[in-house]
């Protein structure tokens, strides 16, 4: 038997009310992820992405279709604490110290100081921060930062981390070490990530599945199952003639989901 998605959306449809009329942000998106999946949302910029997340998250109402979350409404699965967010900028409170950043949705749920500090270590050492709460972020990293948010969306053990484009603003050569460590987290833990990104070859190398999504309104143009090993993936899988077909057929979607526009 196949256990059920854990997220599923069927006709899901978003149109946001604003002043100068109305934006048709998500159209009739159908979309299944399973459990332990790591998915990759690309597309234009305003295709969507980002509000499919948020849906997902329960932080927008859809204003048409069906969206579930284990099964269960988004509103249900967020009161369940099924997620962990990161957000393109770490958005870490620089009074608080890195643990106390870390700690802090633990506070907010009421876990005891014991359980918190606890959780703290156990997530700051899967990110490899560990020796690094006392510190303020400004005493970090760019990369160092964006680890300590990763930290903090993995602190209540959500089983879905939704990330939205978390290594964006970060050098190349950064970005290509946490992608390969959140390749480890992710498969040393079997979470379900959603993840927001404008880049091929970090799509491609991150997913097993790659959404492909096209603008105004946004829909899901094509979606792309990976061949790649599912696992920790080396770097240099990305000279790969598979890794290159693979970010061929997503060049080749962005450009054809680009195309409805003319
Ligand atoms: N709260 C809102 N009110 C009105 N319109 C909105 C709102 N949020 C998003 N939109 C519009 O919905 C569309 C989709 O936006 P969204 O941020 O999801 O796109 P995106 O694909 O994540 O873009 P980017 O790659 O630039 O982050 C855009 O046209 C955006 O302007």
């Amino acid at each position: 038997m196949t256990a059920a998605p854990v997220i599923q959306a069927r006709g899901l449809n978003l149109t946001f009310q604003t002043g100068d009329g109305s934006v048709h942000a998500l159209k009739d998106i159908d979309l299944d992820i399973e459990k332990g999946e790591f998915v990759s949302f690309i597309g234009p910029s305003g295709c969507g992405k980002t509000t499919f997340l948020r849906c997902i998250a329960a932080l927008e109402t859809p204003t048409g279709g069906s969206l579930t979350v284990n099964g269960i409404s988004p509103e249900e699965a967020r009161k369940a604490r099924s997620y962990g967010y990161v957000f393109q900028a770490a958005g870490l409170y620089p009074w608080r110290t890195i643990a106390g950043n870390v700690k802090l949705p633990l506070e907010i749920m009421g876990y005891s100081k014991a359980q918190q500090e606890e959780r703290v270590e156990k997530v700051l050492s899967l990110v490899d921060l560990e020796g690094f709460g006392k510190k303020f972020p400004w005493q970090l990293s760019g990369g160092m930062q964006q680890r300590a948010s990763i930290a903090r969306a993995l602190a209540f053990d959500a089983e879905i981390l939704l990330m939205d484009e978390p290594f964006g603003a970060l050098d190349e050569i950064v970005r290509d070490k946490l992608n390969e460590e959140l390749l480890k987290l992710w498969s040393a833990t079997n979470k379900t990530i959603g993840f927001v990104t404008h880049s091929i070859p970090e799509a491609v190398y991150l997913s097993t599945k790659i959404v492909v999504m096209s603008p105004r309104p946004g829909r899901i143009h094509e979606v792309i199952e990976s061949t790649l090993p599912k696992g920790p993936r080396p770097l240099d899988i990305r000279d790969s003639e598979e890794f290159l077909q693979i970010a061929h057929r997503v060049r080749e979607g962005l450009r054809a989901g680009h195309a409805y526009d003319e």
